[in-house]
């Protein structure tokens, strides 16, 4: 295996987030001076902050948890896609591409520009990707922005087509400098128990 490219977004208080969602922050609950030995930090932020994953949970009450997910599912073989300049990525826009037997499939939309913002507006997944992708045998589906369904959908349509097909989602990976093209991806989720998403640490190597 390579060396190891990171492919997150950094945490600071500087991180964008959806609108009106918790703040990342990060304090010293004791300084090394207070405690008279070491600095203890503490961290305050959303399970949709930054590169992330959702677990069922998130949109279906009755889906799994982060802690009841295969990690099988979140490291392995992964196939880097550009997909630039697509309002909405749909099947057809994958076909020139060899998914078969590739587990995990990230799309490269570029349609995040600035990172120190949250978008307004992203490319996002047609519903019908879904069923194509898991007929290439797709269990996880990573993308380079916040969510797979625009900014202000309610009803979340790729969300619960991929679900309904058993495919996993990985968002907020920063790909701008990734050429497309065969990877390993590791982006294991935290053991959250009770979680409807996760931070990750998402790297890819050669
Ligand atoms: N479903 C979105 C996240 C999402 O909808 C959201 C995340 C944080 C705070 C609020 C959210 N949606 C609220 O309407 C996602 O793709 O993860
Ligand atoms: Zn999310
Ligand atoms: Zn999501």
């Amino acid at each position: 295996m390579g060396k190891l490219i990171d492919v997150s977004m950094p945490l600071s208080s500087t991180v964008p987030i959806w609108p009106g969602d918790t703040l990342f922050a990060y304090e010293l609950t004791w300084t090394k001076e207070e405690s008279g030995s070491v600095n203890v930090g503490q961290i305050t932020m959303s399970t949709h902050t930054g590169t992330h994953i959702d677990a069922p949970f998130h949109f279906d009450s009755q889906g799994e948890r982060v802690l009841e997910l295969d990690l099988d599912l979140y490291a392995g073989t992964a196939l880097v896609v550009d997909v630039s300049g697509r309002d909405c990525v749909r099947p057809e826009d994958l076909e020139s591409e060899r998914l078969d037997g590739t587990q995990r499939v990230l799309l490269k939309t570029n349609s995040w520009k600035d990172r120190s913002v949250f978008p307004v507006r992203i490319a996002c997944l047609h519903e019908s990707l879904a069923p194509y992708l898991f007929e290439k045998g797709v269990r996880l589906i990573g993308v380079d922005v916040p969510s797979v369904d625009p900014l202000d959908s309610k009803e979340l349509p790729a969300h619960h087509a991929l679900h309904g097909k058993g495919i996993h989602i990985l968002e907020g990976l920063v790909l701008d400098d990734i050429e497309p093209g065969k990877y390993h991806l590791m982006a294991l989720p935290l053991p959250l128990k009770e979680g409807d998403g996760s931070p990750v640490r998402a790297v890819l190597s050669r």
